[in-house]
């Protein structure tokens, strides 16, 4: 074991095998060991800044200017120097695997049509008269080559130019030779590597070290990705939550080739304090000279078949198959690893390879966690984190760690492990950029996404090459043995190694979306919990075999919507095999993806669908829908106006509910109605509401016939009404950008209506000539519509559009709508202001689960904010 001094062997070469290339998101299987030298001699390295150097790609920022008001929160800023399409690469090239993190702009080039204008300058969005500019807005991309491979890892590059800002910059486009590109890099491979990139690329390493890296990216991970750190233990994967103020100090532990110890003490603030050079590599190395097999993964699959007591030497074996139970070890313990080949008569042949490699997985992985414990020990520290690929979300591997850190420990110290474990030092030499984009961005500007397709071929490509091998494989179960001091066998769920699909999905792709903001109504953003049920195996069973169910139907949707083409055909096709693979990806690891609800899995879908470009699977059943709806309009708005203020206000709720789908057979499993009314009609009268933000469901009845109703009626009682539809489609959803032209249509019919929608700007022609005045008094109350930001049936009030948190600041009434908005998430969500939660239960299990109801019960939850 290494101990901490500078004589640890420095590791570098821990060898290839195995297959190409791994994305994020695509198929791929990864191969190879842990990364490059991070075993070198443990220096003990002052505590060190991360340095900032400059160099290209970067943000060019001569001539940059403010435009605007200066005293806008998001000031426009100009820089009329910088292409459109920036796009840094920095890459961790180890012993074992290249890393590579790289951005790619995708600015939101959306439309900024006169509505939304009008909206924005009405909730003082535009103050100086210019919109806010996203500065940043793209994503980030985390994929892994084999170092042994290094000229696929070149070929990527090139061909999707990212040495020279992407394929879509204007330099690339016009032709133009780099000059004197230079790209971040750490890992012994930027030294060792330099010539051949500047050879066949034309570019220059710029060193970076290794350990500021590796601090760097763990720091940025636990600062901005919400579901990144998870303890696992028992074959239990739990998500730990970060509290920023209480993250330093910690042990990071990144175990590459060799193994790093590093104790973190702040951005910037760490030093090495260990090592070993027993990493990655020597479980690769050994193993592979003992095993003769052809790669790390396959070396780690034979370990799950493996029984090591046939090669260990166990606490029993000495005890004549007792416990020591005296200082603690069961019989199962290992004594001593490899200890009962001395007295075996064997040559290494008479052992089976799984066991061999269960043994030596073991010796390593306890001799980690070991030494890291001992560590934490040293320094008073409570929380390791691991790191390093070696780890590769291997369930075994970490199950052993975890219970050697809680073993020595005897529970104080806590093992967590990394989501992007093998990417801290990529993240960190990206971060290493002047100008990387990073430094302001919070939690909730991060979405993480899970592609299917490759970055690296078309996913038409890859379908057509890999045709149904894109699915996962199905989980096998191992014998559980878990005693004192041990187990004898991998019982871990989940310890299968994904096949070459699923193995890669474990890390998305980050979308940095800066105009996401926090919902400035919830209550406790912190304890803010959007899933209304904790999918357990169970639940996700269910839920799994529901959107299996309705998989065909809505192929046939989508392709139909596509003018059902041979091309929509085949997407459609395409879809299927990737979303039914991400089901069986996450039936096998129902955490693979992070805390993983049901909102998650619809929204997967959707982001599914949108991946096969499919835009818009319902946008004909939706425009026949609300014809058909706004046809009957006119009548029920004379009915409504017939009635007194109390009858009315009772068959509007009810119409929203009947309208998402009611049987009016059906009672109320929650009904706070007569609250409700008491509140529109005796308390306050003369006192309406100031603004109301209505979450609308679905096209159709439910919008046309349901909540347009009832805004009109607010609008009636002088409270302006906001209309929050999704960003983008949805099922059935309607959608901001569908909205305005619902509106309109309805507005023919109702006087109402039309005067607050001239005054909220969704109708243009009656404001002419006044429009862009402010001075002039509406008429009437506004009726505006915003968008969520959110393209999923739920919405997580974590991430919010920018317009909707703006006109979220002076609303005193929300009014959530449908199953997904009001059940299946926020159903328990508390917001500063009263709120209704209006929907029909249309899944006899959750109506059973929630309410001990039924199908179709309906739901009329208030929440006045001085009950609460
Ligand atoms: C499909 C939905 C998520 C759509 O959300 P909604 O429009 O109801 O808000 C929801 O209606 C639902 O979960 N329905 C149950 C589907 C089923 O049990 O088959
Ligand atoms: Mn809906």
């Amino acid at each position: 074991m290494a101990a901490n001094n500078n004589s640890d062997p420095i590791l570098d070469e821990g060898g290839g095998g195995g297959v190409k290339h791994e994305a994020a998101g695509e198929a791929g299987e990864g191969k190879g060991g842990g990364g490059g030298a991070a075993a070198a001699a443990a220096t003990q390295a002052p505590a060190a800044m991360l340095p900032r150097s400059g160099s290209r790609p970067q943000l060019d920022l001569s001539g940059a200017a403010i435009h605007g008001n200066l005293e806008d929160r998001n000031p426009t800023i100009l820089l009329p120097n910088q292409s459109d399409d920036i796009s840094h690469l920095a890459l961790d090239i180890g012993g074992s695997l290249i890393k590579l993190v790289y951005f790619s702009r995708h600015a939101e080039h959306s439309s900024e049509d006169k509505r939304k204008l009008s909206t924005k300058r009405r909730l003082g969005m535009l103050n100086g008269g210019r919109r806010s500019y996203p500065v940043l807005g793209g994503r980030l991309h985390f994929v892994k080559f084999e170092t042994g491979k290094l000229s696929e890892c070149l070929d990527f590059i090139s061909s999707k130019q990212l040495h020279r800002g992407g394929v879509d910059s204007p330099s690339w486009r016009s032709g133009a030779q780099p000059d004197n590109i230079v790209i971040k890099a750490t890992g012994g491979g930027a030294f060792k590597y330099a010539d051949l990139f500047k050879e066949r690329l034309g570019v220059s390493l710029e060193k970076e070290d290794e350990m500021d890296c590796l601090v760097a990216g763990a720091n940025f991970l636990l600062k901005s990705i919400r579901h990144e750190a998870f303890t696992h233990m028992d074959g239990q994967k739990e998500y730990v939550q970060i509290d920023q103020n209480d993250l330093f100090p910690f042990l990071l532990v990144n175990v590459g080739s060799g193994v790093s110890i590093i104790k973190v003490d702040g951005h910037g603030k760490f030093q090495r304090v260990s090592g070993t050079n027993v990493g990655g590599g020597t479980y690769w190395g050994l193993g592979r000279l003992m095993t003769k097999c052809k790669s790390f993964d396959e070396l780690l699959e034979l370990s799950q078949r493996g029984d090591n007591s046939t090669i260990d030497m166990l606490v029993g074996d000495i005890y004549g198959g007792l416990d020591y139970s005296k200082i603690g070890l069961s019989a199962s313990t290992i004594a001593s690893s490899f200890g009962k080949t001395i007295s075996d008569d064997k040559e290494l042949s008479d052992y089976r390879p799984e066991d061999i490699s269960l043994s030596l997985l073991r010796m390593i992985s306890y001799n980690i966690g070991q030494i890291s414990y001992l560590n934490a020990l040293r320094y008073g520290l409570k929380r390791i984190f691991f790191g390093g690929f070696f780890i590769r979300g291997h369930a075994y591997t970490m199950d052993t760690i975890s219970f050697a850190v809680n073993f020595w420990s005897k529970g104080e110290a806590k093992a967590m492990f990394l989501r992007h474990e093998g990417f801290l030092g990529a993240l960190g030499a990206f971060m290493s950029y002047e100008k990387h984009g990073l430094d302001d961005l919070r939690i909730h500007h991060l979405v993480e996404r899970f592609p299917m397709g490759a970055p690296y071929i078309s996913w038409m490509e890859k379908f057509v090459q890999k045709g149904t091998q894109i699915t996962a494989p199905v989980p096998v179960g191992f014998p559980v043995t878990t005693g004192m001091g041990g187990f004898e066998r991998p019982t871990a769920k989940g310890d299968i190694l994904r096949s070459d699909a699923s193995a890669a999905l474990n890390v998305g792709v980050l979308h940095l979306v800066p105009t996401l903001d926090v919902f400035p109504l919830l209550e406790d953003p912190k304890m803010y919990e959007p899933n209304t049920i904790d999918l357990d195996l169970n639940e996700y069973k269910y839920w799994f075999k529901v959107l299996s169910d309705h998989l065909s139907d809505l192929v046939d949707k989508a392709v139909a919507s596509e003018g059902g083409t041979d091309d929509a055909k085949r997407r459609g096709d395409a879809f299927a095999h990737a979303f039914s693979a991400h089901l069986a990806r996450l039936m096998e690891e129902p955490a693979a993806y992070g805390k993983f609800g049901l909102a998650n899995l619809l929204e997967l879908r959707e982001e599914c669908l949108r991946e096969f470009q499919f835009v818009d699977a319902y946008v004909s059943i939706k425009q026949r829908e609300n014809e058909a709806s706004l046809a009957v309009l006119p009548d029920l708005l004379m009915e409504l106006d017939s009635m007194n203020e109390e009858a009315r206000l009772l068959a509007l709720i009810e119409g929203v509910l009947a309208a998402n789908i009611f049987d009016w057979g059906s009672r109320a499993c929650i009904d706070d109605f007569d609250m409700f009314k008491k509140r529109m009609l005796a308390d306050k009268k003369g006192q309406p509401y100031k603004r109301a933000l209505l979450f609308v469901d679905n096209s159709g009845a439910d919008v046309v016939l349901g909540m347009i109703p009832l805004a009109r009626e607010l609008l009636r009682n002088g409270t302006e009404v906001v209309l929050v539809a999704n960003s983008l489609p949805a099922l059935n959803d309607v959608t901001a950008n569908e909205l305005p032209g619902i509106v309109a249509e309805a507005a023919k019919h109702c006087g109402i209506l039309r005067k607050a929608a001239e005054a909220g700007g969704l109708i243009f022609d009656a404001m002419a000539g006044i429009q862009d005045d402010l001075k002039d008094e509406p008429v009437s109350v506004p009726l505006m519509v915003v968008e969520n930001g959110c393209g999923s049936p739920c919405i997580d009030f974590r991430q919010v559009s920018s317009e909707l948190a703006a006109a979220a600041k002076d609303a005193d009434l929300l009014i959530l709508e449908g199953m997904g908005r009001s059940l299946h998430t926020n159903l328990n969500a508390r917001f500063k202001c009263d709120t209704l939660k209006l929907a029909m239960v249309k899944n006899q299990r959750l109506a059973e689960k929630l309410f001990n109801g039924n199908i179709y019960d309906c739901i009329c939850k208030f929440e006045p904010v001085h009950l609460t």
